[in-house]
C-alpha cells in the first residue's frame, strides 16, 4: 500500500461504479476513508445510482456511458464541484488522468477492454475484475502491462487466491493450478433438464450474489473456461497447468500444488470485499469491515470434484480456445458470442442450452484471426457478434 505508507490517499477510479463489484468496492472505500479516495466513477446506464455514488464520495468526475443519462446526471450533480462525461472514449479518455493512482477495472464484458487497456498503458495499478478483458485480448494487455510497468492485480476470487497462494514463490515452483467452481445454478439439475430451465432459474447462484451476466456463466461453467484463460495470462502457465474442480461449498477458493508437492489454498467465507480489498491494499492485509467469519472447525467438510464434461460443455470449449484451436482471437470470438447467446437467453428468446450450441457454431463459422491492436480486436467482436445475432435469426 505504498501510497498510504506515504500517508497520502489511494485514488481510485472504478469503471462499472454501479455494479455488484463496483458497489462492494464502494463498501471498502466506505470503510477505510483515510485510506481511498475516490477519484472517478464510471457506469452503464444507472444514472440514479451513480449520481448517489457521487453525492456520498465527490469524485472529480463520472462517466455515464448511456447519452440519454447525461443530461439528467448533469442536473443532479450541478450543485457539486464534479465533471460529467459521456462518450464512447470518456472512461478510457478520464482514467488516465494523473490524479489516479489505482483503476478498479469492473466494468462487465468487452466493454471493459478499452478503458482497463488505456489504463495499463497510462501505468496505472489495475485491480482487474472484469475477466473479459483478458479472454478476448489477454496477450495484448499483459504485454502492454509489463512495457507500461502497470501492475495487474487480481480481484476475481480464485485468482486473487492463487495470488496469494504464489506470494514468496518462485514461479519455477509451480506445478499447476486448480481453480474451484461451485458448479452454478443448475450443479443438482440432471443434464437431460436443462434445456427448461429459465432465466430466473439461472440467475440462483448457490453461493455468490453477482450481476446476471456472470451468474448464467457459472451456470454453464463458461465462467470458470474464461478463468482458464485469464489464469494463463496473469501467471504465464499452458492448459495442461490450469485444472478444475468442482466444490460446492466455495470456501476454497482455489489452490495451487508445487514442484514437491506441496498444496497451497486460500480459504474463507464467498465474500468479494476480500478480493477487492487485498488488490487494493496488497501487500498489507485489513480486517474487511463487516465481513464474515469462517469458522473451519464448525463448517464441517469441503469435498472437490471433476467437473462433468457432458453436461457442461462450455467448459470444454473454451479449453480449445485457450489452447488456441480458433486461432488467437478465439478469446475475442467467443466472448462476443457469449455475450449475444447470455442476453438473449436472458431476454427469452433461446434456452439454456442454446448458449453453447450458438458460442460453438459462432466459433466454427468465423475465419481465424490474429488481432493485435484495439481496433483489430474491435472489428473481430463486432464480426462475432454479428455472426451471432444472424445465427440467432436463422435458427433458434
Ligand atoms: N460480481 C462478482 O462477484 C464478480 C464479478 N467478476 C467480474 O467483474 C465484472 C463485473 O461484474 P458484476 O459487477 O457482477 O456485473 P454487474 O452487471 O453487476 O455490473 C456491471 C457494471 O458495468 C457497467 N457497464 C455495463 N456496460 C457498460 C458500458 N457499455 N459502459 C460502461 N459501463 C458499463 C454497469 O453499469 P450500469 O449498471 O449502470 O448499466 C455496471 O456498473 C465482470 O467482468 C465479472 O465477470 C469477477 C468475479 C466476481
Ligand atoms: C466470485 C467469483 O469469483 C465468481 O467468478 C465465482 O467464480 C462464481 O462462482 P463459480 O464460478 O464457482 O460458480
Ligand atoms: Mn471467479
Amino acid at each position: 500500500m505504498a501510497d498510504t505508507t506515504e500517508n497520502k490517499r489511494q485514488r481510485i477510479a472504478i469503471l462499472g461504479s454501479t455494479g455488484s463489484i463496483g458497489t462492494q468496492t464502494l463498501d471498502v472505500a466506505r470503510a477505510w476513508p483515510d485510506l481511498f479516495e475516490v477519484e472517478m466513477l464510471a457506469a452503464g446506464r444507472n444514472w440514479e445510482l451513480l449520481a448517489r455514488q457521487a453525492e456520498e464520495f465527490v469524485p472529480d468526475c463520472v462517466v455515464i456511458a448511456d447519452q440519454a443519462g447525461y443530461r439528467p446526471l448533469s442536473e443532479a450533480l450541478a450543485h457539486l464541484p464534479i465533471k460529467v462525461y459521456t462518450g464512447e472514449d470518456a472512461a478510457a479518455m478520464s482514467v488516465v488522468s494523473s490524479s489516479v493512482d489505482t483503476v478498479v477495472s469492473a466494468m462487465v464484458g468487452f466493454a471493459g477492454l478499452a478503458p482497463t487497456l488505456a489504463a495499463v498503458r497510462a501505468g496505472k495499478k489495475i485491480a482487474l475484475a472484469n475477466k473479459e478483458t483478458l479472454v478476448v485480448a489477454g496477450e495484448l494487455v499483459m504485454a502492454e502491462a509489463k512495457r507500461c510497468r502497470a501492475p495487474v492485480i487480481p480481484v476475481d476470487s480464485e485468482h486473487s487466491a492463487i495470488f496469494q497462494c504464489l506470494v514468496g514463490e518462485m514461479p519455477s515452483s509451480v506445478k499447476r493450478l486448480v481453480l474451484t467452481a461451485s458448479g452454478g445454478a443448475f450443479r443438482d439439475v440432471p443434464a437431460a433438464e436443462l434445456d427448461r430451465m429459465t432465466a430466473a432459474d439461472a440467475l440462483k447462484h448457490p453461493c455468490w450474489d453477482m450481476g446476471r451476466k456472470i451468474t448464467v456463466d457459472c451456470a454453464t461453467m463458461m465462467n470458470k473456461g474464461f478463468e482458464a484463460i485469464e489464469a494463463r495470462w496473469l501467471f504465464d502457465l499452458s492448459a495442461e497447468r490450469i485444472g478444475v474442480a468442482v466444490h460446492p461449498q466455495s470456501i476454497v477458493h482455489s489452490f495451487v500444488e508445487f514442484a514437491d508437492g506441496a498444496f497451497k489454498a486460500q480459504m474463507g467465507m464467498p465474500d468479494m470485499r476480500l478480493p477487492i480489498q487485498y488488490a487494493l491494499t496488497f501487500p498489507y492485509r485489513l480486517p474487511v469491515r463487516g465481513g464474515s467469519d469462517y469458522d473451519p472447525v464448525a463448517a464441517g467438510a469441503l469435498t472437490f470434484a471433476e467437473p462433468d464434461a457432458a453436461k457442461y460443455p462450455c467448459l470444454g470449449l473454451a479449453y480449445d480456445v485457450l489452447r488456441d484451436a480458433y486461432g488467437k482471437g478465439g478469446g475475442c470470438v467467443m466472448n462476443a458470442a457469449n455475450e449475444v447467446a447470455v442476453a438473449e437467453f436472458l431476454d427469452g428468446r433461446i434456452r439454456f442450452t442454446d448458449i453453447y450450441e450458438l458460442v460453438r457454431r459462432v466459433l466454427e463459422s468465423v475465419p481465424p484471426a490474429s488481432p493485435r491492436t484495439l481496433e483489430e480486436y474491435a472489428a473481430l467482436d463486432a464480426a462475432a457478434r454479428d455472426a451471432a445475432r444472424s445465427a440467432v435469426r436463422a435458427s433458434f
